[in-house]
């Protein structure tokens, strides 16, 4: 859409071609609905918590029907504002089919009808990526999407995968009572790339639910559900599930494209060689952008690329390149888990010169007020300049702070730059500001922070 949107300012000989459910992933079966389950199941999760503050609310409850009601409807909605944004769309753009590379420059549709175009944009998205071994779970085997369908709440769903989605949908289920256990790979936990963040994070998260950061596993289906036999570092275990849901990361939508057909040099993983600066498989006219890419699937990455490779798709022969913004991923678990500029794997590989400063959110003034503090924070900067290069947290209201600290990434800040910054009291910035103090400490271009920053008001 954001293509669509971009190319259409250049021409009118424009057609946007999709055959599958319209709405977009992200309103179907991604970003929203899976907010609206947290949602859910955070609201519980408070409402429990409520007698530590000297509140007493009595004994909450799940109504699973009326959980899925709320989810779907809003899911819905949001589905809704994006169909009416197509439906906006000139007569006659919109093609409701799918379509496949003849050539450098012919489409075929599933109708068997045939298209050519001077230039290309391929936008063809994602899907879940579902080992084999999982096949054994029959009808057991859910993904995402299934999920967001439900009339009500399961028993009990055996979670495969770590990353993003098991964790948010994970503690989501378990949190609204559902019985769920974790199996992770390699001890990943969520996009978390620094150590000590991510035993943080895996001790934080188990003290919740059971989770298996790496474990071998057996999956068959029973008459009683599907029976998963594990053995890791801790033992070996059964436990039987109503479902197991597949979060096992996605795979770009690109294998059924024909781009066999086209001259496009094709990387391993069957993506067309591009440039991301510009959106361009080499010096062709043919672009592609978003989670086709397979790159980084996130909206704002994938809304980004869109636009540009519209732009440039219609502006041909002149494509010209963009710099990317600076990186930002928010996982919204609880504590949420976000990331901002370059990862500690990205800066060690590179060999980078950089220090690291650190604040935890255990004592911190404002999270422990409110009761949510369980956190550790991060920063990465420069050696050299003193230059914030990047920074990975597990903690409270991660969001917000990511993106504070990712903007100042993309202005090009150093440290002490963003510590002239005005920062309230008491707020949960004041956990960043502690952490950018030890690493310009650590730098040498400043003192170390104060104890507890009593001269910045208590706990700050
Ligand atoms: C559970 C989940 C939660 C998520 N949460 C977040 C979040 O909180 N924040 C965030 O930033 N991102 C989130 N994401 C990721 C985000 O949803 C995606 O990165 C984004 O929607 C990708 O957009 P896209 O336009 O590339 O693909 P899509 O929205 O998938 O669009 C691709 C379109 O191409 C069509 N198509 C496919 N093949 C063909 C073909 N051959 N011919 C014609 N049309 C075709 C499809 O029908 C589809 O409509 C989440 C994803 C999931 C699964
Ligand atoms: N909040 C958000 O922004 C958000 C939310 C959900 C999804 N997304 C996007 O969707 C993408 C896909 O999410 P995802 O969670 O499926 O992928 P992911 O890449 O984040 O995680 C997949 C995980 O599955 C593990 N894994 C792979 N095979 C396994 C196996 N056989 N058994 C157990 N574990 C296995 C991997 O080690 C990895 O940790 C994300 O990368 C993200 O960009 C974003």
């Amino acid at each position: 859409m954001g293509a669509y949107r971009e190319a259409r300012k250049y021409t009118n000989r424009i057609a946007l071609i999709d055959g599958g459910p319209l709405g977009t992933t992200c309103a179907r079966v991604g970003c929203m609905p899976s907010k609206l389950l947290i949602a859910a199941a955070n609201a519980y999760h408070d409402a429990q918590e409520t007698d530590r503050f000297g509140v007493r609310s009595g004994a909450p409850s799940v109504d699973g029907k009326a959980v899925m009601a709320r989810v779907r409807s809003e899911r819905d909605r949001f589905v809704g504002f994006v169909m009416d944004a197509v439906e906006g769309f000139d007569e006659g753009h919109l093609i409701r089919e799918f379509a496949s590379f003849v050539d450098d420059h012919t489409l075929k549709l599933s109708s068997g009808r045939t298209i050519t175009a001077r230039a290309i944009v391929i936008a063809t998205g994602s899907r879940p990526n579902v080992p084999p071994p999982f096949q054994a779970a029959g009808e057991r085997l859910i993904v995402n999407d299934d999920l967001f369908d439900w009339d009500d709440l399961p028993q009990s769903v055996a979670v495969f995968g770590a990353g993003v989605i098991g964790l948010e949908l994970g503690q989501a289920l378990s949190r609204l009572g559902v019985r769920v256990r974790l199996f992770g790979r390699d001890h990943f936990v969520g996009p978390i790339s620094d150590p000590k963040l991510r035993d943080y994070a895996a001790d934080t998260f188990e003290a919740e639910f059971p989770a298996h950061w790496h474990a071998d596993t057996e999956i068959s289906n029973t008459d009683e559900g599907v029976l998963i036999q594990w053995k890791d570092e801790n033992g070996a275990g059964e436990e039987t599930f109503d479902f197991l849901l597949a979060a096992t990361g996605r795979r770009a939508n690109i294998d059924k494209l024909g781009l066999e057909n086209t001259s496009l040099e094709l990387a391993p993983n069957g993506v067309p060689v591009f440039d991301p600066l510009s959106g361009r498989a080499g010096e062709s006219h043919i672009f592609i952008a978003g989670d086709a890419v397979a790159d980084l699937p996130l909206l704002h990455e994938a809304a980004d690329e869109g636009r540009l490779a519209g732009e440039n798709a219609a502006r041909l022969p002149h494509a010209y390149r963009r710099a990317r913004r600076a990186a930002l991923g928010v996982v919204f678990s609880e504590p949420q888990i976000a990331i901002a500029g370059q990862t500690f794997k990205q800066l060690t590989d590179q060999g980078a010169a950089f220090e690291i400063g650190e604040a935890s959110f255990e004592d911190q003034g404002r999270a422990r007020v409110m009761g949510v503090n369980k956190g550790l924070l991060r920063v990465y900067g420069e050696k050299e300049t003193g230059r914030l290069l990047g920074a990975e947290m597990v903690g409270p209201q991660a969001e917000h702070l990511a993106h504070l600290i990712a903007w100042a990434i993309q202005s090009g800040q150093t440290v002490s730059e963003v510590l002239q910054n005005p920062f309230y009291h008491p707020v949960v910035e004041e956990g960043l500001r502690t952490a950018l103090r030890t690493l310009n400490n650590a730098l040498g271009f400043g003192p170390n922070p104060p104890l507890r920053c009593i001269d910045c008001g208590p706990g700050a």
